[in-house]
């Protein structure tokens, strides 16, 4: 094949079109089209099960040449439902690589585009908002534009979408605690990445890693020295299940920490509502303030859904919860970043402190929630 004859095309859902070339396997794929500002950190963007559903646009101009390896995967496999990139690597050029990116996308059946203009996509999405798009690839490329459109327009909406069952984890495993162990935490897989669980382990926890079915029966059964919600791709607002779950152990005076999927969650199980934004947050550099301290981190993030609240004030839980507060929020548009409950043992935060990638600076976040359950512990006398 030439490597200008295009045999690719992305179609958006307002019949907007951009041809390009096959990447990774050919085919027909749909999922609402985001696009991601890291200039680094590919794979671990691929393997964030919280990408699941959504066709993945790189900003970065030059995606591939650092290859694949085993070490940076964040989940067993690549979640994204397509990818899209401007100018994909044709060689891998790195010491820690083991693969090609094109390998894996190939083999993991993940149809790409490749030779399209992502700077005009991104301006378009920036402006439109996010919305669903299909890539058609190989044969699929030559059938009528109309026949592409009308399959995007029945696409799902990733509003009031629920996504867990395809990415939680089937059975429980445990990652031990690193070190002296301290208590051990019951993780709720929602889309959980690697790094988070490590970090946990890290602080002197068994991390306990459950799938999505557990209920709060079996996690109070478990006696765990806190809970913990993960990231996870789909509409909180889909989620009822999980936030009645989440207000139950709440109620039985276990500590929480969540992250992304899991700081919506939280909102919502202290009785906040959660809505859409326009394009979301999706890269390593979104500049957040925690208003304790006034410092700005630079955070990763990936988020299309935020909770509803006041960023100023301490506020009064409508679920009950007592006082509440928006410890973070975003620099560029004022969403709520974080939350933190003055009441009870629970806090979380819409951003990254696993990073994975992106900079570390709210890494500190793993140690504030080791304070939170050693100092629970300590006036409650519960720890296992
Ligand atoms: N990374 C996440 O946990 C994302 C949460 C949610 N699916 C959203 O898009 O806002």
């Amino acid at each position: 094949m030439s490597l200008t004859t295009p045999n690719a095309v992305l179609v958006l859902e307002d019949g907007s079109r951009y041809e390009g070339r096959a990447y990774g396997a050919e085919g027909t794929t749909f999922g609402e089209i985001v696009f991601a500002t890291g200039m680094s950190g590919y794979q671990e963007t691929l393997t964030d099960p919280s990408y699941a559903g959504q066709i993945v646009l790189m900003t970065a101009p030059h995606i591939g040449n650092t290859g694949m390896n085993d070490k940076d995967m964040e989940s067993r496999r690549i979640w994204v439902a397509g990818y899209a990139v401007r100018d994909a690597s044709r060689i891998v050029s790195n010491f820690r690589a083991e693969r090609s990116l094109d390998n894996d996308l190939d083999h993991e059946g993940i149809v790409g585009i490749q030779g399209i203009d992502t700077r005009a996509v991104t301006r378009h999405i920036r402006s439109k908002g996010s919305m669903r798009a299909g890539i058609f690839s190989g044969a699929a490329a030559a059938e009528p534009a109309e026949v592409q459109l009308s399959q995007v327009l029945e696409a799902d909406q990733m509003a009031g979408k629920n996504l867990s069952a395809q990415v939680s984890t089937q059975e429980e495993y445990v990652v031990p605690a690193v070190g002296e162990k301290i208590g051990s935490v019951a993780i709720l897989d929602l889309g959980v990445k690697t790094s988070t669980v490590n970090y946990i382990a890290e602080r002197g926890f068994d991390a306990h890693v459950l799938p999505q079915t557990v209920t709060a029966e079996q996690i109070l059964a478990m006696k765990p020295s806190a809970l913990f919600f993960s990231n996870g791709p789909g509409d909180p607002a889909a989620s009822d299940k999980h936030v009645e779950l989440l207000s139950t152990v709440l109620k039985a005076g276990i500590p929480f920490f969540g992250i992304c999927f899991g700081n919506q969650l939280l909102g919502r199980a202290l009785g906040f509502s959660t809505y859409k934004l326009p394009f979301g947050h999706r890269g390593i550099n979104q500049p957040v303030l925690d208003k304790a301290t006034g410092r700005v981190e630079i955070t990763s993030q990936n988020h299309g859904f935020a909770v509803d609240a006041p960023i100023d004030g301490v506020l009064e839980s409508p679920a009950g919860f007592g006082r509440v507060e928006v410890s973070h929020y975003s620099l560029n548009d004022q969403v709520v970043e974080g939350l933190r409950c003055l009441d009870i043992n629970a806090f979380s935060v819409q951003y990254h402190p696993e990073a994975a990638s992106g900079p570390h600076d709210s890494n500190y976040l793993f140690d504030r929630f080791r304070d939170m359950v050693l100092a629970s512990a300590t006036t409650s006398g519960a720890s296992n």
